[in-house]
């Protein structure tokens, strides 16, 4: 069968997805990942009817990071039989200020996004890596790389630059947000559930290990709380989110640490991990009673209710809030405390659809909906894949 295959590395997992290319669009069949990198890694697939295709643990030594997930991954993928790739759609987070669509990827525009590379040092060698490699194995195969930068590109200057000289700007010194595939796909999710809000003033809050929120109106995005790397924002499983810059500046001068040790500090050691000094894993920090993982987690809270405020502001309003990526789809303990939070803005939590898996999770007399929706950045990313090979 003809096939479109779909890698997405994030910060702590390998996802993948195959899908056959039906008439009616992407159609899928295989769905898996590597999680738990380095931490508890899992290889799990399964089909589309849920049968269990592989699951397998491994010592965090051994997968320890994402290489060795896409070295894994790849090697299971070799085996399957019974597909005939006709393209490959990889997520690649940095598009940098010119590419503002998906784009089928030859070795120039590898290069210029290679250039991008120290914005997104969790990210884009991983996600560069398998494109390389593919273009080197099966040249005749199309990749196409899908940005999440690309989403918040309508941005309007006075929101997405920084009050720096302008040349800055110029030079591409801007916010660029990411996240953008989920939330293209939220996005369009919502016109399918709920259609009345769909073109409202929404939030989406994409908490994962890395963590943003969108503003989102007439299902475009108006502002985001990352910028112009993935450090920005909400604290994250590593990373620590929003800092005066002076705290850098600090470092630089007074720790005796390098510039790698500094970035190494904010891109690996900080966020739900450095102040909890035991984890960057919300579920390790809900199943402990440690007063450093609470504080952790308090925190983690407080910046959350803090963007919602900032981004409902920049709505000017807000009909609904949308939770979702790995701690906004699974833990209901913590939507319930963000929800909390939100009440000033007219929201109420419905616990009982909270805890038992309902996409509307508020009750019919809060001002503002809310919601837990999957995301599926794959989706997204196969649908771009199949368009841009299929148009003439
Ligand atoms: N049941 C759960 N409760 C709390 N957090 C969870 C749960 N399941 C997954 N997570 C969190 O989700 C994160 C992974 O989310 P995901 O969106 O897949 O991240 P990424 O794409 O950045 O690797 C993990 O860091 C984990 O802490
Ligand atoms: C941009 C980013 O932080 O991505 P992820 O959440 O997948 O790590
Ligand atoms: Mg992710």
């Amino acid at each position: 069968m003809d096939a479109i295959l779909v890698v997405n590395a994030g910060s702590s997992s390998l996802k993948f997805q195959i899908f056959e290319i039906a008439g009616t669009g992407p159609k899928r069949c295989i769905r898996g990942q590597v999680d738990g990198i380095g931490v508890r890694p899992r290889l799990a697939a399964s089909a589309a009817d849920g049968t269990v295709l592989v699951d397998r643990r491994y010592a965090p030594e051994v997968v320890d990071h994402l290489p060795a997930a896409i070295a894994e991954t790849r090697a299971w993928l070799l085996a399957l039989k019974g597909f005939t790739l006709r393209a490959t759609g990889h997520r690649v987070v940095h598009g940098g200020p010119d590419f503002a669509k998906p784009i089928l990827i030859d070795h120039d525009t590898l290069d210029k996004l290679a250039t991008f590379q120290e914005l997104a040092p969790l990210h884009q060698p991983n996600n560069l890596a398998p494109i390389r490699l593919a273009m080197e194995i099966n040249p005749d195969v199309p990749q196409v790389a899908c940005f999440d930068t690309a989403f918040h590109r309508g941005h309007a200057p006075h929101t997405d630059c920084y009050a720096l000289p302008w040349d800055y700007y110029e030079q591409g010194v801007r916010r660029y947000g990411f996240h953008g595939l989920s939330y293209e796909y939220i996005a369009e999710r919502l016109a399918e559930v709920a259609p009345g809000i769909a073109g409202g003033r929404i939030i989406v809050a994409h908490l994962g290990s890395g963590a943003s929120m969108c503003a989102l109106k007439d299902g475009r995005s108006l502002e985001t709380t990352m910028g112009f790397t993935a450090l920005d924002g909400l604290p994250m499983s590593t990373r620590p989110g929003q800092m005066d810059p002076g705290v850098v500046l600090y470092l630089l001068d007074h720790s005796g640490m390098t510039m790698g040790e500094v970035a190494d500090l904010l891109y690996r050691a900080s966020g739900l991990k450095g102040l909890s000094g035991t984890s960057g894993d919300m579920r390790d920090l809900l199943a402990s009673d440690d007063p450093r993982a609470a504080l952790a987690i308090n925190h983690f809270i407080h910046r959350c209710a803090l963007s919602t405020g900032m981004l409902a502001a920049a709505l000017e309003g807000l009909e609904a809030f949308v939770f979702t990526a790995g701690v906004g789809e699974n833990s209901p303990a913590i939507r319930a405390r963000i929800a909390e939070r939100l009440a000033w803005l007219g929201a109420e939590l419905d616990p009982v659809a909270n805890e038992t898996g309902a996409v509307l999770i508020s009750t019919p007399a809060s001002r503002v909906a809310l919601y837990v929706l999957p995301t599926d950045e794959e989706l997204m990313i196969a649908r771009h894949t199949l368009a841009l090979i299929t148009t003439p």
